[in-house]
């Protein structure tokens, strides 16, 4: 018979197992180590804590004890380790629970020492009179315990009477506990939280309270139980995402979905996050083999890289090895060369088409046409829409394009496009949403031949695709994913964030065939930016609708953060020479940091040679941001908005946020004769300061010289100091 064990860790007890010094550390892995083999070894000295059978110790070393619920037979949790005295002195501190609502095992620990507030004196705000209100006062026991805060904590929380009491408790509070009391302090009505923080993570099925073997292998119950996650722990490899999913995270990544699933929610909220551990879920499904049957794709090819960074540092080669890691144009391109259909023609910038349409135009002597309009009509509803034939182009809903077409004209239009293709041809160019349409093209007709003729050698190439940065994907890019995996179970999964689109592709996922209705989610709590940057940020979106991706609408509700910090800074210049001193001015006062923690970002690539000029002229070392990412990791990073798409620093400038920079000047030719388009690219650059504002984990400053951007709201303007 086998001596062994199971043996997890909570989440919680790795953050106290980090507290401790190396050489405890080390004891704690070797503990584990031996426990598991056998805990019975008389050495570890397990035995029940006094009064209650689940909960035991076991000896760590001489000093620290290891705190373990007893799940079932041989089946064991670490929940805590303590110092010896801690765990004897007062054994009632220690209460556990299986959340009625999340099914999820919870120990608190009621009274830690050194950081109790439970019997703790407040005094009184000075000059007050009256006594402090109690935070939680217009919300019943009943109430709190619906949303799901932790029974044992009750008493405490009804304690609360300031924010700092607040964080102290939530510090040790279970996950759903912190999560919806900051949301109730925060202001957010009681139905909205039950909506936004407790239902994602409501057990699907009836919870029972005694049921610990049930309990512990619920999303609730954040553990590890791997051997290399917890060497890994505790050799200060890792990053806690790597192990420890929020549990709507782990729900959205474990869940079997019937079809395609898209997971959205505000920026840092761990959409990438989801997406590499979900394609790590379907890896372990797999039957072995060497092949890659996952594909997972992204924008740009910096992302891309830096998918396959995390993937490698979630999984390890061996998770790599069956994963196509690629940018989606990238992708396009090799279907498109595989096929033999692009010839050696080379791909040029698809912000070149209007310039190319103009020189068509003059050199073929057609007068009729503007080159603008038929760039857009080219681009956004022939390429737009992956329209192959001239009857399609004629059956096309033309939605956003401001002017109608006769049946005449769109005979002439057609006309005109394919002429205009054969010329670029003839040039040895095409464009990369040309690309995207072969491919689209090609991969469709594969899965035809897949799916008409059995016993065809054509497989659809993945058995899963998944896509993080899905909203800024175009049709054609749809259309060619949807070829390469058979529709079916488990088939595709999105991350995306719509209120992040940078580049213009609005698109109806389910009239491409990637039918998401009823298998939408989203994450709603923040793992990047304080509170205070978010709500700046925030106010920036103020008065935009945004998609869903399907044809809905969607906003952000809900989207929330527990980290603290210093409110954003909001300061305007005369001129821009003068603003490129408050640049210098404000990363001396951040003690020039050029390990790469810091960044300035600005609207256009003039604007970052000059801000590298002048850090340079200070002696600072400035790197740019290059279209594969920052150029070297230390420094400061300077790039454009464009370029921070992915990045994440701790503190951040965004310079030169003035009216005619943000929205561009360009766009306001559009304000007239193309209301509609003006109205998408004044959205896209209002997403684009929002990507911006959103990368900094602690510290923002906003900049402008002359007037400011349109964006920046009377209330934010007005926070500039004096
Ligand atoms: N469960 C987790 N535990 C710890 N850290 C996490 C967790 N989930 C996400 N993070 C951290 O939060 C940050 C943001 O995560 P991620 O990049 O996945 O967010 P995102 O939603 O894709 O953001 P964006 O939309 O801005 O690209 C990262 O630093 C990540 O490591």
């Amino acid at each position: 018979m086998s001596t062994g064990a199971t043996l997890r860790m909570l989440d919680r007890a790795d953050k106290e197992v980090m507290k401790l010094t190396r050489a405890d550390i080390g004891a704690v892995y070797e503990f584990m180590h031996k426990f598991r083999h056998n805990p019975g070894n008389p050495g570890l000295k397990l035995k029940p804590l006094h009064g209650d059978s689940r909960l035991m110790s076991a000896r760590v070393n001489q000093d620290y004890r290891a705190l373990l619920l007893h799940i079932a037979d041989r089946d064991y949790l670490l929940v805590a380790v303590k110092h010896r005295g801690e765990v004897y002195d007062d054994l009632s501190r220690y209460a556990y629970r299986i959340n009625r609502v999340t099914g999820g095992i919870e120990v608190v620990d009621l009274t830690p020492v050194g950081d109790s507030i439970v019997g703790r004196v407040v005094p009184p705000d000075a000059g007050s009179t009256s006594a402090p209100q109690p935070l939680f006062a217009a919300y019943t026991d009943a109430q709190l315990l619906e949303l799901g805060v932790a029974e044992p904590l009750l008493p405490q929380i009804r304690d609360l009477t300031t924010e700092g009491e607040l964080l102290a408790l939530l510090d040790r509070a279970p996950q759903l506990t912190t999560d919806v009391l900051f949301a109730l302090f925060d202001g957010v009505p009681y139905d909205q939280v039950r909506q936004q923080v407790t239902d994602p993570v409501r057990a699907d099925e009836p919870v029972d309270p005694e049921d610990f073997e049930a309990a512990v292998a619920r999303p609730a119950t954040q553990v590890t139980s791997d051997d290399e996650a917890l060497q890994a722990i505790i050799g200060e490899t890792f990053e806690r995402w790597q192990i420890f999913l929020h549990p709507t995270q782990r729900k959205l990544v474990e869940k079997s979905y019937n079809g395609p699933a898209r997971v959205g929610g505000g920026p840092g909220t761990g959409k990438t996050i989801v997406a590499l551990h979900r394609v790590a879920h379907l890896a372990r499904r797999l039957p072995p083999g060497t092949d890659r049957p996952i594909l997972l794709t992204t924008f740009n090819r910096n992302l891309a890289a830096d998918l396959r960074t995390r993937l490698l540092a979630l999984g390890g080669q061996e998770l790599v090895a069956r994963v196509d890691i690629v940018n989606i144009d990238r992708l396009a391109s090799r279907v498109v060369t595989e096929a033999k259909a692009g010839g050696s023609r080379r791909v040029v910038d698809d912000n070149r088409v209007p310039e190319l349409w103009t020189e068509f135009l003059l050199e073929t002597g057609e007068s009729g046409w503007d080159a603008e309009f038929l760039a857009a009509e080219w681009t956004q509803v022939i390429l737009g829409q992956v329209l192959n034939s001239r009857s399609e182009y004629f059956r096309a809903r033309r939605p956003n394009r401001g002017r109608s077409l006769t049946r005449v004209e769109r005979d002439q239009v057609w006309q005109l496009t394919e002429r205009f293709t054969s010329w670029l041809e003839a040039r040895g160019v095409w464009t990369w949403r040309q690309v995207a349409q072969r491919a689209a093209r090609l991969e469709m007709d594969r899965l035809a031949a897949t799916t008409e003729s059995s016993g065809s050698f054509r497989r659809p190439r993945y058995r899963h695709v998944v896509v993080d940065e899905a909203q800024d994907l175009s049709a054609a890019h749809w259309k060619m994913l949807r070829g390469m995996v058979a529709p079916g179970r488990d088939d595709m999964f999105l991350t995306g964030d719509t209120h992040q689109r940078i580049y213009d592709n609005q698109v109806t996922l389910g009239s491409l065939g990637v039918n998401i209705r009823g298998r939408s989610s989203r994450l709603t709590l923040s793992y990047r930016t304080t509170r205070q940057i978010l709500a700046d940020a925030l106010e920036i979106m103020t008065g935009e609708v945004y998609d869903d991706l399907d044809g809905g609408e969607e906003d952000l509700a809900g989207y929330r953060s527990l980290l603290r910090g210093g409110r954003p800074v909001f300061r305007g210049a005369v001129s821009w020479a003068q603003e490129l001193d408050l640049v210098a001015e404000h990363l001396r006062a951040w003690g020039n940091p050029a390990d790469g923690s810091v960044a300035v970002c600005v609207p256009t690539r003039e604007l970052a040679a000059d801000v590298v000029d002048r850090l340079a002229a200070d002696g600072l070392p400035a790197v740019e941001i290059g279209p594969d990412g920052p150029k070297q990791p230390d420094g400061v990073h300077v790039g454009t908005m464009h370029r921070f798409k992915g990045l994440e620093y701790q503190r951040m400038i965004i310079a030169a946020v003035s009216d005619g920079l943000v929205p561009r000047q360009a766009i306001s030719r559009y304000r007239n004769t193309d209301p509609k388009r003006y109205q998408r690219e004044r959205q896209r650059d209002r997403s684009l300061l929002f990507v911006a504002a959103t990368r900094p984990r602690d510290e923002l400053a906003v900049f402008w010289h002359g007037t400011p951007s349109p964006f920046l709201t009377s209330r934010l303007v007005q926070r500039q100091l004096p």
